[in-house]
Parts: structure tokens; C-alpha cells; sequence
């Protein structure tokens, strides 16, 4: 059993990393031109989410975050109580998101993502992003017996016809399109001197290159996956968001992805992650030390 310092009442840390939660999901929200995904241009590949519904939709979550952070750092261990615990948070924050956009899922992977991040980084003294995924790939990775049954969800019905991983396995798997491939390249972009919203549009195609989009497969089956990731790989290749031809190979991923109904959700979730691991080293070091 992975186990973590004992923890005091830390309700500014919290609060903190609510907002953060909050933050990164309508950084990604706004962050445009994206590829068939709602943002400042309009509703992408979508016909009933647009971005007021995706910000009120995040806004909605605060509650749940924080919670979620709070239940982490009342629980000494990370074990089936707190995974059963942020279950039930997660599945109440589902119906908060449901409430919030009239019965349309904005958010249902990010509350996931999202969730178990902020409730492994809510009583951890490390904050690096490497540290805070594993610990989140651990909460993820104990069942939770408080599972309703259910109706197959989009995600495991193309998981199992295709045979690939979804959500579930990302985070088991310590968001290895996160750690691997989003934050690395959100950092080189910057290095590398571009603005930070084109950081952040290649740090979305990285990703985008690599993950089995359960949202584009649910959508358009392996073709549109494997327009998806080509497409992405193609934009990187001509030199990223920033450059000329970069941007006119987004330009017509964008019409691809528009023609085959096709929207990368999961990795846009995963951006959010991103901009949240990414967020962590902001911590102010009052709350950090609390
Ligand atoms: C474990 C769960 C994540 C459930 O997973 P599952 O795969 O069974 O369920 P889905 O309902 O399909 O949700 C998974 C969502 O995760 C995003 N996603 C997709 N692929 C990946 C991936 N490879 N890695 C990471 N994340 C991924 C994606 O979310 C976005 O898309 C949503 C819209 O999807 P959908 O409704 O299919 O959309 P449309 O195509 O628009 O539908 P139609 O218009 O065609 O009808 C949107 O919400 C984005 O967020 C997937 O959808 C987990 O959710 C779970 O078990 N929850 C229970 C409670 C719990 O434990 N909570 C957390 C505690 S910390
Ligand atoms: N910007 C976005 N557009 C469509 N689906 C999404 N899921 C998460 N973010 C999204």
C-alpha cells in the first residue's frame, strides 16, 4: 500500500487546487483554432456543446474538485476508502455537470482525470508531475466496489470492439500521454520561444498523435483515430501551431476532423490535465508548506 505524510487540515490547498482544476479546463476550453473540438471559433464537430455550456460546465465542477481534494487529505492512505469515497464524489459531480448542461456530458472524462489528480496532489509533499500521476494511477488502479451497474458507455463499447485503452487505462497507467507527450512538448514549445497558446495547441496534438481516442473511435471507428493521429503528427512535423505550414496542416486536420464528424474529447481532457500538472509548481508557498 502506497502511503503519504500525515496530513493537517489544509482547506486553502483545497480551494487552490479546485481553482486550479477550474483554470485548466477553461484554458482549454478557450484555446483555439482546435481540431473539431469546441472552442472561441464555435462548436467544432459538435452539435450540442458550445463554449458558454463547456465554462459553465467547469465552473459547476469546482465543488466536486474540492471535495475530492479535501476527502484525499482526510484519508491516511490511499486506499479502497478513498477510491470508493472520490467515486461517489466523481458520480456526484456527473450529475452536477448533467444538471449544469441540460442532460449534455461536457466534462465526464475530465471530472476523472481531473479528479484523481487533484485528490493525489491535495496531501502530497512533492508536487512534480511525474510524482502526482503515479500517485493518481494508484488511486485509479483500486477498484471501486460502489460501481452501479450500468449501461455500457461509449468508451467501453469501442475499448472492447477495437481492443484498445480508454480513459480507464490512461490513468492506471499514470497518464503516460501527459507525462510523455504533453508536458514535454508544452515545455519545448516554450523553450523554443512561441507564444504560450501555441505551446499549448502543440502540447494538444501531441497527444492527440498517440491516444486512442475513445470519442473519435466511438465517432468514426479507426480511420477517423487514424486520420486523427496522422493528422496531429503532420502539423508537429511542419514545425508546430506556430509556423506557416503548421498552421495550414491544422488548418486541414480541422476540415478532416469536421468532415468525419470526428472530435478528439479525450485528448482535450488530457490537455487540461496537462495545464493542471503544469499548473502545480504555482502553488504559493504558504499553502505549499501548510
Ligand atoms: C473510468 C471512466 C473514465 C469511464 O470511462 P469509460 O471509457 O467507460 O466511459 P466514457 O463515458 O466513454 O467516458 C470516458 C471519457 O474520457 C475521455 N476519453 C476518451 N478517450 C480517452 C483516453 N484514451 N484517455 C483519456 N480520456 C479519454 C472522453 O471524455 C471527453 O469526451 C466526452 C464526450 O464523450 P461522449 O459522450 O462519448 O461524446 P459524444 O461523441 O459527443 O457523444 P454523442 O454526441 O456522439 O452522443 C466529454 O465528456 C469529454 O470529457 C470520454 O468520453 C469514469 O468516467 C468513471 O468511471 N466514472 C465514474 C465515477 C468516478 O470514479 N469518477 C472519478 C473519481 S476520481
Ligand atoms: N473543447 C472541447 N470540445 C469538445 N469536447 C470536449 N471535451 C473536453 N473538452 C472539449
Amino acid at each position: 500500500m502506497m502511503s503519504h505524510v500525515a496530513c493537517l487540515p489544509l482547506p486553502k490547498r483545497c480551494e487552490w487546487l479546485a481553482d486550479l482544476a477550474v483554470d485548466a479546463l477553461i484554458e482549454e476550453a478557450n484555446l483555439s483554432p482546435k481540431p473539431g473540438l469546441v472552442d472561441r471559433r464555435g462548436s467544432g464537430a459538435h452539435r450540442d456543446l458550445d463554449l458558454p455550456l463547456m465554462q459553465a460546465s467547469a465552473l459547476s465542477l469546482w465543488e466536486t474538485f474540492r471535495s475530492m481534494a479535501e476527502a484525499a487529505h482526510e484519508h491516511v492512505d490511499l486506499d479502497s476508502t478513498l477510491r470508493e469515497t472520490l467515486g461517489a464524489l466523481g458520480r456526484q459531480g456527473e450529475r452536477t455537470m448533467l444538471a449544469t448542461t441540460a442532460g449534455v456530458n461536457t466534462h465526464r472524462g475530465a471530472i476523472w482525470a481531473l479528479g484523481l489528480l487533484v485528490a493525489a496532489a491535495a496531501c502530497s509533499p512533492r508536487l512534480d508531475p511525474t510524482r502526482i500521476a503515479e500517485r493518481a494511477a494508484h488511486i485509479a488502479r483500486i477498484p471501486d466496489r460502489g460501481v452501479p451497474p450500468a449501461a455500457a458507455s461509449h468508451g467501453q463499447s469501442v475499448c472492447a470492439r477495437f481492443g484498445v485503452d480508454g480513459a480507464r487505462e490512461q490513468a492506471q497507467q499514470g497518464f503516460p500521454a501527459v507525462i510523455e507527450h504533453g508536458l514535454p512538448v508544452l515545455n519545448a514549445s516554450r523553450a523554443g520561444g512561441h507564444a504560450e497558446h501555441h505551446a499549448r495547441l502543440d502540447a494538444l496534438l501531441a497527444i492527440m498523435t498517440q491516444l486512442s481516442d475513445t470519442c473519435v473511435l466511438h465517432r468514426g471507428g479507426l480511420h477517423a483515430l487514424r486520420q486523427t493521429q496522422a493528422g496531429a503528427r503532420a502539423v508537429l512535423d511542419a514545425g508546430g501551431s506556430a509556423s506557416f505550414a503548421g498552421r495550414r496542416a491544422l488548418q486541414r486536420l480541422d476540415d478532416t476532423l469536421l468532415a468525419l464528424n470526428a472530435s478528439p474529447g479525450g485528448a482535450a481532457d488530457l490537455l487540461a490535465a496537462t495545464l493542471l500538472l503544469d499548473g502545480l509548481q504555482f502553488m504559493p508557498a504558504d499553502i505549499r508548506s501548510e
